[in-house]
């Protein structure tokens, strides 16, 4: 099965109107990658200014409520994102798991939410080190996506993004092969509940992905693309791994 490969840079919590310009360039290095799906998931406040200049990239957004509409200060909607100029979201990132106390089922409700405003989404699943270390990283984290995982999910609105927390933002990288055999698990994982619509999906990988391991990474046959931090915040180290991507 081929899949096409999806690259997206998330921002967190990094961009101020000055960083525009590089949103513009990675948009012209997208469109030098046609064989690539390239994205940006943004802080919200740059999304309507980013989607004017974002080229052949996607722009995002990095979280949204359940709701549609209501009393939740501090929150947006999908709608409102969607609106705003996103066409993808990120659910689950373990920086709000972890942070915000987000459930499983409260992330499913998000995927379901963002769907019905006409949002692609990446979904989020990872392990903490503890688990790593024990030796149970594929059972938890195959449990995780299964309860994480929405009604109807499918290829074409939901991607998995494993992202092992030890990995965010550290330089450090699971071995090739820990990562082949997550992500071939992760694939077992999602057959059991939606079927052959498994083999369609994309499952990224994310954590310390840069230009000078992404090729590597992206080779395995079950990586389907990179959910990237602090690489992709500008045009210089976002590109490579954009290239390495195809
Ligand atoms: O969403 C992106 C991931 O958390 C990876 O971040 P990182 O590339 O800075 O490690």
């Amino acid at each position: 099965m081929s899949r096409r490969k999806l690259v997206v840079g998330n921002w967190k919590m990094n961009g101020m109107r000055a960083h525009l310009d590089e949103v513009e360039a990675i948009g012209r290095i997208a469109a030098e990658h046609p064989a690539v799906e390239v994205g940006l998931c943004l802080p919200a406040t740059l999304i309507m200014a980013a989607d004017a200049l974002r080229g052949a990239a996607f722009i995002g957004g990095q979280d949204n409520h359940w709701n549609a509409s209501g009393a939740h200060t501090g929150c947006l909607s999908a709608e409102m994102l969607a609106e705003a100029g996103a066409q993808w979201v990120i659910v689950g990132h373990s920086e709000r798991r972890d942070a915000q106390g987000e459930s499983d089922a409260e992330v499913a409700a998000k995927a379901a939410a963002a769907h019905a405003a006409g949002l692609k989404v990446i979904l989020c699943v990872g392990e903490s080190l503890e688990v790593r270390d024990a030796g149970g990283a594929e059972a938890v984290v195959s449990a995780q996506l299964l309860a994480s995982l929405p009604e109807g999910a499918a290829a074409d609105w939901l991607a998995i993004a494993y992202e092992p927390i030890w990995a965010i933002g550290t330089g450090r990288i699971p071995t090739m092969e820990a990562v082949a055999s997550m992500h071939a698990a992760l694939r077992a994982a999602l057959a059991t509940r939606i079927g052959s619509e498994a083999e369609k999906m994309r499952i990224l990988y994310g954590g310390s992905m840069n230009g000078d391991n992404a090729a590597d990474l992206m080779a395995i046959a079950d990586v389907d693309g990179g959910l990237v931090g602090g690489a992709s915040l500008t045009a210089a180290k976002f590109g490579p791994v954009i290239a390495a991507a195809g």
